[in-house]
C-alpha cells in the first residue's frame, strides 16, 4: 500500500498555467498584472487565491477560466490547452466545462431559481439528462432550494442567491468551478454557510475549486493557498487556519514595504 499522502501541490491538475504573463496598456503606461505564473490547480481540491487588492488575483482567475487571454505564455483546462482557442470555441469550454460564481451572484433577474439553474443547459441548447435531473433534484434539496423554485432572485436573501448560483454552477458536473470572492457581498454568518457549502462540494462530491478572495477565513476552507503579490506566486501552501493566512498576509505586507 502506498502510505505516502499526496500534498495538495502534487495533485493531478485539473486546469493550469505556464510561464503565464498579463501586460495591461503600452509603454510608460504599462501595468504588469500577471508575471511569470506556472501552476496547476488539484482535481478534486478546493484551492484559494490570495492576495492584496491590485495583487492580480481576479486577473488570474479570468485568463485561467478563459475569460480574458494572457499576454505571454499558455492556459490548459484538463488535457486541453486553451490558449489558441477562438472565440466560440472558448465560449463552448466555458459553458460545458466550467462554473462560475460572482461575488454579485450574477443571476437572471427575470428568470426564477429553476429558470437560473436551468440556464447553462439552455445556452448549450440541450435538455438534462435523467441522471442530470436527479443530480438538479438532490442539489435544490441539499442548498435548501427546494421550496423557492417559482421565486425570482429579488424575492430571496443574498446567501440564497448565492445558493442558487452554486446550484447553477455544480448542475453541469464542470471540470472546475471558478469563485470571485463569493462571500464578498454576505454577512459573516451567511458567508460562512456558503463556504461550508463549497467545502461539501469538494469533500463530498470531489469538484474543483478555484476561489480568489482577500479573506482569510474564506481561504481556511480551502486545501490548499497560492498567496500573490504584485502579480507573482510568492507562497504556495497546504491548508491553514484563518490566523495563520492572516500573519502571512502581514508578513508579506511588511516585506513589501
Ligand atoms: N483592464 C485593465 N486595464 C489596466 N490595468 C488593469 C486592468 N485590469 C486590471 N488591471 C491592473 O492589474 C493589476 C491586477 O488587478 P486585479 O484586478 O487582477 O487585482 P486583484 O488582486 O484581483 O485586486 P482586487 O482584490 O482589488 O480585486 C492591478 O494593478 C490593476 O490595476
Amino acid at each position: 500500500m502506498n502510505t505516502q499522502a499526496t500534498s495538495p501541490q502534487q495533485a493531478e491538475a485539473v486546469a493550469g498555467v505556464a510561464n503565464l504573463g498579463k501586460y495591461y496598456g503600452d509603454g510608460a503606461h504599462r501595468v504588469v498584472a500577471l508575471h511569470d505564473i506556472s501552476i496547476g490547480v488539484g482535481r478534486g481540491q478546493f484551492t484559494a487565491i490570495m492576495g492584496p487588492s491590485g495583487s492580480g488575483k481576479s486577473t488570474l482567475m479570468h485568463v485561467m477560466a478563459g475569460l480574458d487571454t494572457p499576454s505571454e505564455g499558455r492556459v490548459w483546462l484538463g488535457g486541453d490547452e486553451v490558449t489558441n482557442l477562438g472565440d466560440a470555441e472558448l465560449t463552448k469550454l466555458r459553458r460545458r466545462r466550467i462554473g462560475f460564481i460572482f461575488q454579485a451572484f450574477n443571476l437572471v433577474p427575470t428568470l426564477d431559481v429553476r429558470g437560473n439553474i436551468m440556464l447553462p443547459f439552455q445556452l448549450d441548447g440541450k435538455k438534462p439528462s435523467l441522471k442530470e435531473m436527479a443530480w438538479i433534484d438532490a442539489l435544490l434539496g441539499q442548498l435548501g432550494l427546494a421550496e423557492r423554485l417559482e421565486h425570482r432572485p429579488h424575492e430571496l436573501s443574498g446567501g440564497q442567491q448565492q445558493r442558487v448560483a452554486i446550484a447553477r454552477a455544480l448542475a453541469t458536473n464542470p471540470d472546475v468551478i471558478f469563485a470571485d470572492e463569493p462571500t464578498g457581498a454576505l454577512d459573516s454568518r451567511t458567508g460562512r454557510e456558503v463556504l461550508k457549502l463549497l467545502r461539501s462540494a469538494v469533500t463530498n462530491s470531489g469538484q474543483s475549486i478555484v476561489m480568489v478572495t482577500h479573506d482569510p477565513i474564506a481561504a481556511s476552507y480551502a486545501d490548499r493557498i497560492l498567496f500573490l503579490a504584485d502579480g507573482r506566486v510568492v507562497a504556495d501552501r497546504a491548508a491553514m487556519t484563518a490566523e495563520e493566512i492572516s500573519t502571512t498576509m502581514l508578513n508579506m505586507e511588511a516585506n513589501a514595504a
